[in-house]
């Protein structure tokens, strides 16, 4: 890599970090000439990328997953090589491509410019690449408010959690994928792209961002105290042995419920159901660290 643009949302948890200037440097004295553009909002980010015409540059994007999803579009369209720099509250993607949540330590890990190309997710046609939610998960990004981020950290996706699950409402949803249906009754729906979401939750055991597949796992109705017990599955991504949860691996699949919902991925409302789903399998080269690779670490 020899020059880069570096993309900073000021608004992200870490937004404003000294640390910040610390990673310029180290980029600089690793020979890597670097742009900085500071960010006012998404669009302003998707211009800055648009415009972005290097040969061989690399765009590191400083920020949290909100930040990342906004730049995921253009980065395919225009085929750029994609870092990150984690400067947000829960850094999933981050941790699925191994990088480290340490700002400089990130940097060591970006100069060194590893590349692998990355499954993409789809839902109606926005891009995501942690996981998208209806439901429950839906009900604890309202509950989140930037001030709990910035003050709790991953820990406000944890009190959220607890505090969305008393108020659970039911819903009916149909899951087409591979030429079948299958009716439920749901009070929550995750279909997830990469391996971990909602501040280091693994999204299923063998899950990565490698692996070219979508993983669904859907809550069927339950009581508080059940999905408080389900949480320690939720963390660990064994919810296959769990009770009262499907699981699926799909490439394409679409979802219907009884009334339109709200799907947010990677921590941002993206549509509504009916919603179609799909995969693209190596769609966008980023810079790794030490990828967590489950199907390894059994061997
Ligand atoms: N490029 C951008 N420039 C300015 N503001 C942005 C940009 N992208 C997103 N935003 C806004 O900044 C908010 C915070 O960004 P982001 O979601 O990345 O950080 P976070 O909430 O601290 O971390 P995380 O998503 O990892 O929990 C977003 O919800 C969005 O409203």
């Amino acid at each position: 890599m020899q020059h880069a643009l570096l993309v900073v949302n000021p608004k992200s948890r870490d937004g404003h970090a000294d640390e910040l200037d610390d990673a310029i440097a180290l980029f600089r004295s690793a020979g890597v000439e670097v742009d900085v553009c500071v960010t006012e909002s998404p669009s302003d980010m998707v211009s800055c990328i648009e415009n972005y015409d290097k040969e061989n540059g690399v765009i590191i994007v400083a920020g949290g997953d909100g930040t990342i999803s906004a730049a995921l579009e253009p980065a395919h369209k225009y085929n750029q090589t994609l870092a990150i720099l984690p400067m947000g509250t829960a850094n999933d993607l981050a941790r699925s491509l191994g990088v480290p949540q340490d700002i400089v330590q990130a940097a060591r890990v970006i100069a060194n410019d590893k590349r692998e190309r990355i499954n993409l997710a789809k839902v109606n046609n926005h891009y995501f690449v942690n996981v998208a939610h209806i439901g429950l998960g839906v009900e604890v990004t309202h509950e989140l408010t930037s001030d709990m981020k910035k003050y709790f950290g991953v820990f406000a996706y944890l009190g959220a959690f607890i505090r969305v699950i008393k108020r659970n409402k039911s819903f009916r949803v149909s899951i087409s994928a591979d030429g079948d249906e299958e009716r439920l009754r749901a009070i929550h729906l995750a279909v997830g792209n990469g391996r971990f979401y909602g501040g280091g939750n693994i999204v299923g055991e063998d899950s990565t961002l490698l692996d070219g597949q979508l993983n669904l796992f859907c809550l069927k109705p339950q009581r508080w105290w059940q999905l408080l017990l389900l949480g320690f599955n939720l963390r660990n991504g064994n919810l296959r042995v769990a009770e009262r949860v499907v699981c699926k691996k799909v490439q394409k699949m679409s979802v219907k419920a009884s009334k339109p919902k709200q799907i947010h991925a990677d921590g941002e409302h993206k549509t509504d159901t009916p919603a179609e789903f799909e995969v693209i399998p190596k769609a966008i080269e980023v810079i790794v660290g030490d990828m967590p690779n489950p199907t390894k670490s059994k061997e």
